[in-house]
């Protein structure tokens, strides 16, 4: 067997675990980022120093710590969350401050995909996303340009998302794409030409290596090789933890003949990619040029990712000091993101959130916050019914909280200009709802008639 070295990075050690058979690399070089308590280093250390077999031990040693689910719930780990999200406050409570650094800024959205806009599940093929998940990208990709990046390939992402609109970069960054539906930020044709494949030439390596891992793991009951055209992923979620030594072994024995491929991993699965100097951070850089961003001090990019991988973009973010990332995790892990949030259904909320803003601030710029399309959620204080019956006629709202297009909102507000255009104002200084108090009992109606409070505005368009 030639002795090669195998980098296999800890998704959650403050280590690349370097394989090697010269004791010299007993001190691995400390890795970007990594999350792992010093007693456990030392140990995984000690892994190294013993005879090969067991130096797979530590590869299953970090296989188990790369999934954060084998943490049990204990006190010293809601103690290292509380301390941790000190650190990695989570984007929705900083919301606010979020919106005013991008203040004058182009924001640019890089969102990964499993983990982040789909939820982490046992079968890769069965990992959609939810209906209101596409309706909120597709919103946000009308406001902000708008990327998916991923390590899946790009034709399988493209399948789960289905939006022509936004630009794609697959197999972890190297298979880009620019949209094949204009919208406004790519409305010439420059934006639809883009397509960059930096590891073109690893395509026959790739399919060789592939078929050797299936036929390799085979014998592991609940083992998937999955093919993402640039890379592979070997899974691991699915079979027994006493197996997992076996599956390091088998997948050990097929790259120690291909030196050019380099192994890394992610949640409960081992990522295969070619050793060329490219990653999710590249591609995020070669979309903000592509966007022609790149050298722009006014671009503010966000990135939305879950697993090791992401790291690179998050990092990425850090050296340029724009923008910033947002790690999607229920556990502590040691990240270059600067805030958190928890699963996808928050990172939805945190899209639409920005949605509504972008609406809101668009509209309070061109001092017009209301756009015909927009639906408006009422809560109307009831006042003496001879005031609504000659206002609205027999077209009375109803008293409950009520939706009302807007162009019905708008033409009864020309009924009541003078009366409600002070709710409006302060409307358009809301970003979100406001708690509306239950309406009391006795309220008179004020000498400006009607008093209606916008709760909320649900932008259409
Ligand atoms: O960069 P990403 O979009 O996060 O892709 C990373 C890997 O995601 C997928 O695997 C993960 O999600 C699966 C479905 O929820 C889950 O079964 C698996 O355990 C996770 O690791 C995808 O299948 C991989 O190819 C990607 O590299």
């Amino acid at each position: 067997m030639t002795q090669q070295n195998v980098v296999v990075p800890d998704t959650t050690s403050g280590v690349s675990l370097t394989v090697s058979p010269t004791p010299a690399q007993k001190k691995p070089p400390p890795a970007p980022g990594g999350y792992i308590s010093i007693s456990r280093r030392r140990r995984v250390l000690k892994n190294l120093e013993i005879n090969g077999d067991q130096r797979v031990n530590a590869w299953v040693e970090s296989m188990r710590a790369s999934s954060p689910t084998h943490l049990k719930s204990t006190p010293s780990l809601s103690q290292d969350h509380n301390s941790w999200i000190l650190h990695h406050p989570s984007a929705l409570d900083m919301f606010d401050q979020i919106v005013d650094a991008s203040k004058g800024k182009q924001i640019v959205m890089f969102l990964d995909y499993d983990g982040t806009l789909s939820p982490i599940v046992e079968d890769p093929d069965r990992a959609f996303m939810s209906h209101s998940m596409r309706k909120t990208v597709k919103k946000l990709a009308r406001c902000f340009p708008t990327a998916i990046v991923t390590g899946r390939c790009k034709d399988k992402v493209y399948n789960f998302v289905q939006l022509a609109e936004l630009y794609y970069a697959g197999s972890h960054g190297m298979d880009i794409k620019g949209p094949t539906r204009s919208s406004k930020y790519n409305k010439d044709s420059k934006a639809e030409a883009i397509l960059f494949q930096p590891a073109s030439d690893f395509l026959p390596m790739i399919d060789e290596v592939y078929q050797q891992l299936v036929e390799k793991t085979k014998s592991t009951p609940g083992a998937m090789v999955e093919n993402n055209k640039f890379c592979l992923s070997v899974h691991f979620r699915c079979v027994d933890e006493k197996k997992w030594s076996d599956l390091a072994r088998q997948v050990k024995s097929v790259l120690k003949e291909y030196p050019k491929l380099r192994l890394t991993q992610g949640r409960k699965v081992l990522e295969i990619r070619p050793t060329i100097k490219w990653d999710k951070g590249k591609a995020l850089e070669f979309l903000l040029e592509s966007l022609g961003l790149a050298n722009c001090s006014d671009v503010f990019p966000v990135y939305i990712g879950d697993d090791r991988s992401d790291e690179d973009a998050f990092k990425k973010l850090r050296d340029r000091g724009q923008g910033f990332g947002i790690l999607v995790s229920k556990f502590p892990k040691d990240t270059s993101a600067y805030y958190s949030l928890q699963e996808p259904d928050e990172v939805m909320s945190f899209l639409q959130r920005l949605v509504e803003w972008k609406h809101m601030s668009q509209r309070a710029r061109q001092n017009n916050f209301l756009d015909e399309e927009d639906t408006l959620k009422l809560e109307i204080i009831p006042s003496p019914s001879m005031i609504i019956d000659r206002i609205l006629g027999d077209s009375r709202m109803k008293m409950a909280p009520c939706q009302l297009p807007c162009y019905k909102f708008l033409k009864l507000t020309q009924k009541l200009q003078l009366w409600v255009r002070p709710a409006l104002e302060v409307a358009s200084r809301i970003h979100s709802c406001t708690a509306v108090d239950q309406p009391k009992k006795d309220r008179e109606a004020t000498d400006k008639g009607v008093t209606l409070i916008i709760t909320s505005v649900l932008c259409q368009s």
